[in-house]
């Protein structure tokens, strides 16, 4: 019997609308570095990873393979494949990539391309917990009391302790949240995660307690955020 394996799947092919930048956000830099190759760097150096998939917009492939692939020499990046217009789409047309390289019980762990600050600890869980689950959900406990609002009106205040942050990864069998994008595609729904498409073909997702350092980069004020979080790294002598 083959050992199950594990891939990455790193959706990187939004636009930074609400980052308002020149360039594309994950091009920029952080203590000198695109973030798209601090996120890389996580997966790269973890063992237990395989092959990472990339998607970034058409346009920008040349770009990323010569100025964050090869210049991060990031030898496990097995694909870098186009795009589509919503993150779902992103995320579907690199698990097409991955039918060439993974079985159906392999791991696959969907990850933001912005979202530098993942450990190597929660890869280690999300794999695990996979393994043995529809899937694993990095997510955080709401730390705010959160409000339904319907055209300005406050509807319903759900109870806080049954909140959670979703971040990613989100991890799945190869097998699982393919046949979870393909119905999803099929019904025209359309997501803000993967994990939501597993739950609604009635998967259970199970969560693993992640980090608040786990930001996805979104706007200029996550960048001050970045940096603040870098330069403790550097402070407690967490290697680069
Ligand atoms: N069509 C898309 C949209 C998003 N993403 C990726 O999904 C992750 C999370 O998305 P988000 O932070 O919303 O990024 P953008 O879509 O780039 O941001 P914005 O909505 O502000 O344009 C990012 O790594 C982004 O590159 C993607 O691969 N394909
Ligand atoms: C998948 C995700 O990171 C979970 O928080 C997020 O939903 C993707 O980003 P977006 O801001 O919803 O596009």
């Amino acid at each position: 019997m083959n050992a199950v394996k594990a891939f990455a799947l790193i959706p990187a092919a939004g636009m930074g609308k609400r980052m308002g930048a020149s360039i594309n956000k994950q091009y920029l830099l952080l203590d000198g570095r695109p973030i798209l190759a601090h996120t890389l760097s996580v997966f790269e150096k973890c063992p237990l990873i395989t092959g990472i998939c990339l998607v970034t917009p058409a346009d920008e492939i040349p770009y990323c393979r010569e100025e964050v692939v090869k210049a991060g020499n990031f030898s496990k990046v097995i694909e870098i494949v186009p795009g589509g217009k919503e993150r779902q789409n992103s995320v579907m047309n690199g698990l097409v990539a991955l039918e060439r390289h993974a079985s159906a019980g392999d791991v696959i762990l969907i990850h933001d391309g912005v979202r530098p600050f993942i450990s190597a600890d929660l890869l280690q869980q999300s794999i695990d917990v996979a393994r043995s689950n529809d899937g694993a959900l990095v997510a955080v406990p709401a730390k705010d009391t959160i409000k339904t609002v319907i055209n300005g009106i406050v509807v319903d205040t759900p109870a806080r302790e049954t909140l959670w942050q979703a971040q990613t990864p989100q991890s799945f069998r190869f097998s699982v949240i393919h046949e979870a994008h393909r119905k999803a595609e099929l019904d025209c729904f359309l997501g803000t995660d993967d994990a939501s498409l597993v739950e609604r073909s009635s998967g259970k997702v199970r969560i693993v307690r992640g980090d608040y350092h786990n930001i996805k980069i979104t706007t200029p004020e996550d960048l001050v955020l970045a940096e603040a979080f870098l330069a403790a790294q550097v402070q407690n002598g967490a290697p680069s």
